[in-house]
C-alpha cells in the first residue's frame, strides 16, 4: 500500500507593496524560532485552497484569496510534503495568534534575512521567482528611485 503524504498549504502572503509575509514558529520546540510561510495541515476531504484560507483566518486573523500555485512541492518531516500559494491579503492586519510569536513582512532585499526552516528555504525561492512584478525592470527602477 503506498502511504499518501499529508498536505501543508502555505501562503506567500504579499501586501500592496509587494512584501512577503514571514511567521517565526513559537512549537514544537524543535521548529520553535525559525520562521516559515503561515500555513498549516489539509484536513482529509478539504480542498487545498480552502485549508490555506482557513489556516491564514486561524493563525493570523485575515481574510486571504490563494491566487495561484507556486509550482513545485518540498518534502518536509516524513510523510508530509508542503505547497504554496501566492496569496493576496483581502482584510486584516496579520497577528501571531497561533503557532507563532512574531511576524515580519519582508522587502524583497530582506527575504533572506530570516532564518527560514531548512525545509522552506527552496518553497520561498521558488515563491520569489513567481512574485508580484518579479522580473518586472519597471518595478526595479522603481525600488532604485
Ligand atoms: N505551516 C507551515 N508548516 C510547515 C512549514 N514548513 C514546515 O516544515 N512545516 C511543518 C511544521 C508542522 O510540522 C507542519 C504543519 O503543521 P502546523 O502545526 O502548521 O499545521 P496545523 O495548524 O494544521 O497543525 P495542528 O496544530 O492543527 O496540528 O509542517 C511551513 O512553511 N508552513
Amino acid at each position: 500500500m503506498t502511504d499518501i503524504p499529508v498536505v501543508v498549504v502555505a501562503a506567500a502572503l504579499y501586501d500592496s507593496a509587494g512584501r512577503l509575509l514571514a511567521a517565526r514558529r513559537s512549537a514544537p520546540p524543535e521548529l520553535a524560532g525559525r520562521w516559515e510561510l503561515p500555513g498549516g495541515k489539509v484536513e482529509p476531504g478539504e480542498p487545498p485552497e480552502r485549508a490555506l484560507v482557513r489556516e491564514l483566518r486561524e493563525e493570523l486573523g485575515v481574510a486571504a484569496e490563494p491566487v495561484a500555485r507556486v509550482p513545485g512541492e518540498w518534502p518536509l518531516k516524513p510523510g508530509y510534503v508542503l505547497r504554496v500559494w501566492r496569496t493576496r491579503l483581502l482584510s486584516g492586519e496579520p497577528e501571531p495568534l497561533e503557532d507563532h510569536d512574531a511576524l515580519r513582512w519582508l522587502e524583497p532585499d530582506e527575504v533572506w534575512s530570516v532564518d527560514w526552516l531548512d525545509q522552506d528555504v527552496p518553497a520561498v525561492a521558488a515563491a520569489l521567482e513567481e512574485a508580484p512584478g518579479a522580473g518586472d525592470p519597471e518595478r526595479d527602477a522603481v525600488r532604485e528611485r
